[in-house]
C-alpha cells in the first residue's frame, strides 16, 4: 500500500516468515514465577504492600502492553555497536530486576513456538514474526522512586517483593531514558529530595514516567531514534503545586531543565510535567497534571501520521515495533471501509487508518476521557481533505457494543491484556450471523433523533468530530473484517476460539511482533473475515479446482 499522499514512504519492517516453527529455548531461570503484567491502562495498579506471603507486585510498566517491530530503518545503537544484532540480553540487572525474564535468544520469545503452531493448526498459511530491535527498544517507562536522598533507587520491584531495584544500565530502555534517570538521581541527591516511603506514605517523589520522542524533522532520519528526547513526568506526593513541599518540586524541575534542557550541553529533555498523587492506593498517577517546562505536545510519527500523546494517555512502549504493526495492519483495511476502532486510546490506530485515504469513516471508542485531548491535538495535524469522517467517543465499549458495530464494515479491537469483554465477543458473534437481523430491527442509527439511552447520549456529547465530509454510514452495513491486536496471548487464544467456534468468523491471517524482547510476551495482529464471505471464497476456490 502506498503511503498517504504527501507523506514519506512507509518504512520496511523486518519480517521473518515462519513456515516451520523454530524451536525456542525455555526461560533460563525457572525459579522466577512472574506475575502477569498489568493491563496497559494509563493508570497502572501495583498490588498492596505485602506481607511476605502476599503475591509479588507486577512490574510498574506493563510488560505485555503494546509495542511492535521495526518500521523505520533500524537505527544504530548508541551504547553498543552490536546492540541490535546480538540476541543476548547481556544486562547487569538481570535476575534482580523484574523487567526481563529471558537472557538469551531475545529474537525468539519462548511462546513463539506455541503461537506459530496455533496459527498453523488454524490454517493460517502466511504467519510471520517480526523480531524488531532487541535492545534499547523501550521508549516509555514508569519507574518507582524509593530509597534515600543520598542513595535513591529508581527502577522496578524485585521479583516477589516491594523492594525497588535500581536499573541505571537497563538494556531495554532507550539510552535517553537511562541518561534522564541518571540526571534525576543526581538532582535528588543534590537537592535532598525525599523519595517516597510506601509504608509510611511519606516522602516527596513517588514515581517517574519517561516517554521518548524519536521524531525530529530537523535531523536526518537515521539519527532520529538515537537522538530521542524525553518527556519526564514526576509524580509528586502532594495535592497540587500549592502544597508545602512544592518549592522542592520546582527546584528539582529547574535542576533537570538546567542540566538536561535545550540550553545544556546534553540536550536530552523534551519537556517536564508534574502529576500530583497523595492516594495510599497502588494507582501511580493522580488526576492533576501540570505541564511545567518545554513543549507541551510530545509528537511522534506512528503509522504515517503525527501523533501527540499527553502523559496521561496510553502509549505503546516499543515505538519501532508498533510502527511495523501499523504498517502491516493498514494492508488489511479494504478501500471504502467504514471502520470502528474499539479500545482506541488516543486513536493512534484509527487516525493512521484514516490517513490511508481508504476509509469513508473511522470511529474511535475509548473509556479514558483523558485521551480526548491527545486525539484532538493529533487530529489537527491530519492532512486536509481525507474524505473521511473521523470521530472519537468517550464511552465503555462493553456496553451495548453492537451500537458501534452497526454501520461499520471493519472492526479493529485492541483490548487490554485480559482480552475482549464477553459482551463484545457476543456482539461480534451475533452480528456475523443471521441474528444480526434482530439487531437491525433495533437499529440505533436509524433512530438517531429518538435516542434516549444515557450512555449513548453522554458518548455523543463527549465526541470529537473531524473532517465530516461524508454522509452518515448506513445501518445496513455490518462488519466483514475483524482486526484483532492483542498483547495477551492467553486471552487472545480464548477469544479467537470463541469467535471461530461460533462459526461467525474465519481466521485468515496472523502476524506476531516482538514487542517486549527479554520477556515471554508477544503482540499479535490477527485478521478474521466474516464466515459467510470466507466460506464463499473457499467454495469458489474449490469450484475452480474442480473445473481444472
Ligand atoms: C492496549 S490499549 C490500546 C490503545 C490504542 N489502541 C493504542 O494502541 O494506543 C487499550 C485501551 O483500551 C482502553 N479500554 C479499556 N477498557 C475499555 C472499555 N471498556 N471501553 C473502551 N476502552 C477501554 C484503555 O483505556 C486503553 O486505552
Amino acid at each position: 500500500m502506498p503511503p498517504p499522499a504527501g507523506l514519506p514512504p512507509w518504512p520496511t519492517p523486518s519480517t521473518t516468515r515462519l513456515t516451520t516453527p523454530t524451536p525456542t529455548r525455555p526461560p533460563p531461570r525457572t525459579t522466577h514465577v512472574r506475575p502477569p503484567p498489568p493491563p496497559p491502562y494509563t493508570r497502572v495498579r501495583i498490588p498492596p504492600p505485602p506481607p511476605a506471603t502476599t503475591p509479588p507486585p507486577p512490574r510498574l510498566e506493563p510488560a505485555a502492553p503494546k509495542p511492535a517491530a521495526v518500521s523505520t530503518p533500524l537505527p544504530p545503537a548508541t551504547v553498543s555497536a552490536t546492540a541490535s544484532s546480538s540476541t543476548c540480553l547481556d544486562c547487569v540487572h538481570f535476575g534482580k530486576c523484574s523487567g526481563c525474564t529471558h537472557e538469551v535468544d531475545l529474537d525468539k520469545p519462548p511462546v513463539l513456538q506455541e503461537v506459530a503452531n496455533f496459527f498453523k493448526g488454524h490454517g493460517v498459511g502466511d504467519f510471520t514474526f517480526s523480531r524488531g530491535r532487541l535492545s534499547q527498544w523501550r521508549c516509555r517507562a514508569k519507574l518507582a522512586v524509593r530509597g534515600t536522598p543520598e542513595n535513591p533507587l529508581i527502577g522496578l520491584y524485585q521479583e516477589g517483593t516491594h523492594d525497588v531495584i535500581d536499573i541505571p544500565e537497563c538494556r531495554a530502555h532507550h539510552p535517553s531514558i537511562n541518561a534522564a534517570v541518571k540526571l534525576l538521581r543526581q538532582g535528588i541527591t543534590e537537592l535532598g529530595i525525599q523519595p517516597f516511603d510506601e509504608d509510611a506514605g511519606t516522602g516527596e517523589l513517588r514515581y517517574v514516567q519517561m516517554a521518548v520522542t524519536t521524531y525530529n524533522t530537523s535531523i536526518p532520519v537515521d539519527k532520529r531514534y538515537e537522538q530521542g528526547k524525553v518527556q519526564i513526568s514526576l509524580v509528586w506526593n502532594s495535592r497540587d503545586e500549592r502544597s508545602q513541599n512544592a518549592e522542592k518540586l520546582i527546584s528539582l524541575i529547574e535542576y533537570l531543565w538546567r542540566n538536561g534542557g535545550p540550553k545544556s550541553s546534553v540536550h536530552l529533555i523534551h519537556s517536564i510535567w508534574a502529576n500530583f498523587q497523595t492516594s495510599t492506593s497502588n494507582i501511580i498517577f493522580g488526576h492533576k497534571w501540570r505541564h511545567l517546562k518545554g513543549e507541551r505536545d510530545l509528537w511522534e510519527r506512528y503509522g504515517g501520521v503525527d501523533i501527540s500523546l499527553d502523559p496521561c494517555s496510553f502509549g505503546q512502549a516499543n515505538t519501532l515495533s508498533f510502527n511495523s504493526l501499523l504498517h502491516k495492519l493498514n494492508k488489511y483495511v479494504p478501500r471504502g471501509s467504514t471502520v470502528v476502532d474499539l479500545y482506541s486510546g488516543a486513536g493512534v490506530i484509527g487516525l493512521s487508518v484514516a490517513a490511508s485515504r481508504k476509509c469513508r469513516s473511522v470511529k474511535c471508542v475509548e473509556i479514558n476521557k483523558q485521551s480526548k485531548m491527545s486525539f484532538e491535538t493529533s487530529a489537527s495535524r491530519l492532512p486536509a481533505n481525507l474524505g473521511c469522517t473521523i470521530t472519537w467517543h468517550n464511552t465503555d465499549a462493553s456496553v451495548e457494543p453492537v451500537h458501534w458495530l452497526e454501520g461499520s464494515s471493519v472492526v479493529i479491537v485492541d483490548p487490554p491484556r485480559k482480552g475482549l469483554h464477553p459482551s463484545v465477543i457476543s456482539a461480534l458473534q451475533k452480528v456475523a450471523l443471521s441474528e444480526r437481523k434482530a439487531y437491525k430491527a433495533k437499529s440505533s442509527l436509524a433512530k438517531v433523533k429518538d435516542e434516549k439511552r444515557p450512555w449513548i447520549l453522554r458518548a455523543r456529547e463527549a465526541a470529537v468530530h473531524v473532517d465530516s465530509t461524508t454522509t452518515e454510514e448506513g445501518s445496513e452495513t455490518w462488519p466483514e473484517t475483524l482486526i484483532y491486536i492483542s498483547c495477551g496471548w492467553e486471552s487472545f487464544k480464548k477469544d479467537c476460539k470463541s469467535l471461530i467456534s461460533s462459526k461467525a468468523w474465519q481466521l485468515e491471517n496472523a502476524h506476531a511482533f516482538n514487542f517486549f524482547p527479554g520477556t515471554d510476551s508477544i503482540e499479535i495482529l490477527a485478521i478474521f473475515k466474516r464466515e459467510s464471505e470466507a466460506g464463499q471464497k473457499k467454495k469458489k476456490k474449490a469450484k475452480k479446482k474442480k473445473a481444472k
